[in-house]
């Protein structure tokens, strides 16, 4: 009998486990001990096709681990992990051929090719048919803004580009499910603005699935209606990212430069938290308009400039746990 792959979650994790057996050594003693790291465990959620799903938490937290046993470079200590219903790490080529993979970190391209060069190589490897090939390297190049850059070699590209690039090669075969780690790291605004564009076009046109992994809260914001946060090995939170703002009562700043010093502003709906000569940082809850305070500031005050700044995921993630949550 052979399994139904296209009914169910698009991703199915249950009760997954991954513990690392590690060697220390310890002061004053000559043998190592063995230790257990323990990753992931008891990480239960899924995802369904067509969704954008952003995967956060703090350093260590096991993201990584996840995405590894989701592509089946990692086989789990415990538990299931199920991606349209084959097993990643026994089926792991069979699967190759329904996701992409990007890390923002580490290349996925040949250093030393240009990058139609590594393009070419893996329209064999993923046995692209020539007309399917041609169509999505033509569609990516243009909207990635690429084609002035196809014949240098990668390790000559700057860091933006050989991001789009590394996204070009993840999506050429028509993976149904892309996992993103840090796509935006390195990136200034607008090849941020722009991959994020696309990305949602992505999602909008061929209703690619896209699971993100980020610091950067705005990529959540810009791109994903869920947010499943991970901490210790295993999830604290699934749901939406305004639900998660109004659990941990986050805050954003808007920084306000007047023209002259003046004692602490006093406006509705903002707090004063610092002030440094002329300029002044307010907070106010991460779900609420900056724009009545701003504008109530900018009607009592002479004001030269003015700035928001987001929280930051790891400040989020420190007011959920100092609430209780
Ligand atoms: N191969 C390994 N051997 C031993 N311990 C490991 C290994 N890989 C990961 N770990 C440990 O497992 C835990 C989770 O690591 P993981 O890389 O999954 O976290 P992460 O959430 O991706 O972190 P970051 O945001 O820093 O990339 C950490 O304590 C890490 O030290």
């Amino acid at each position: 009998m052979t399994a139904d792959h296209t009914s169910g979650p698009l991703i199915d994790v249950r009760d997954l486990e991954r513990t690392f057996d590690v060697r220390r050594r310890v002061e004053g003693r000559r043998r190592r001990t063995r230790e257990q790291v323990v990753a992931v465990h008891d990480l239960t959620f899924s995802v369904d096709g067509g969704e954008m799903v952003g995967y956060i938490g703090p350093n260590g937290a096991g993201k990584s681990t996840t995405i590894k046993m989701l592509t089946g470079i990692l086989v789990p200590t415990g538990g299931e992990v199920r991606v349209r219903g084959l097993d990643p790490s026994r089926q792991r080529v069979e699967l190759a051929r329904r996701i992409g993979v990007v890390f923002g970190q580490r290349s996925t391209l040949w250093w030393d090719l240009p990058l139609r060069d590594s393009f070419d190589l893996l329209q064999k490897m993923y046995r692209i048919s020539p007309a399917r090939y041609r169509e999505n390297l033509d569609r990516f190049v243009d909207l990635l803004d690429l084609g002035a850059q196809l014949d240098t070699p990668v390790r000559q590209l700057s860091l933006g580009q050989r991001m789009r690039g590394d996204i070009t090669a993840a999506l050429l075969h028509d993976p149904e499910v892309i996992y993103l780690d840090e796509p935006t790291i390195g990136l200034d605004v607008v090849s941020k603005g722009r991959l994020r564009e696309f990305l949602r076009a992505l999602n909008r046109e061929r209703g690619t699935t896209l699971l993100l992994t980020t610091h950067d809260l705005q990529d959540i914001e810009a791109l994903c209606d869920r947010v499943i946060v991970i901490d210790h090995g295993t999830s604290v939170y699934d749901g939406t990212l305004a639900g998660l703002h109004a659990q941990g009562g986050s805050t954003r700043t808007l920084v306000v430069d007047l023209v002259d010093e003046a004692p602490p502003i006093d406006v509705p709906g903002a707090e004063v938290r610092k002030v440094e000569g002329p300029r002044q940082w307010l907070s106010f809850p991460s779900d609420a308009s900056a724009a009545p305070i701003v504008a109530a500031v900018a009607a009592s005050y002479a004001v030269a400039d003015l700035s928001i700044q987001e929280p930051d995921i790891e400040d989020v993630i420190r007011d959920l746990y100092s609430r209780g949550a």
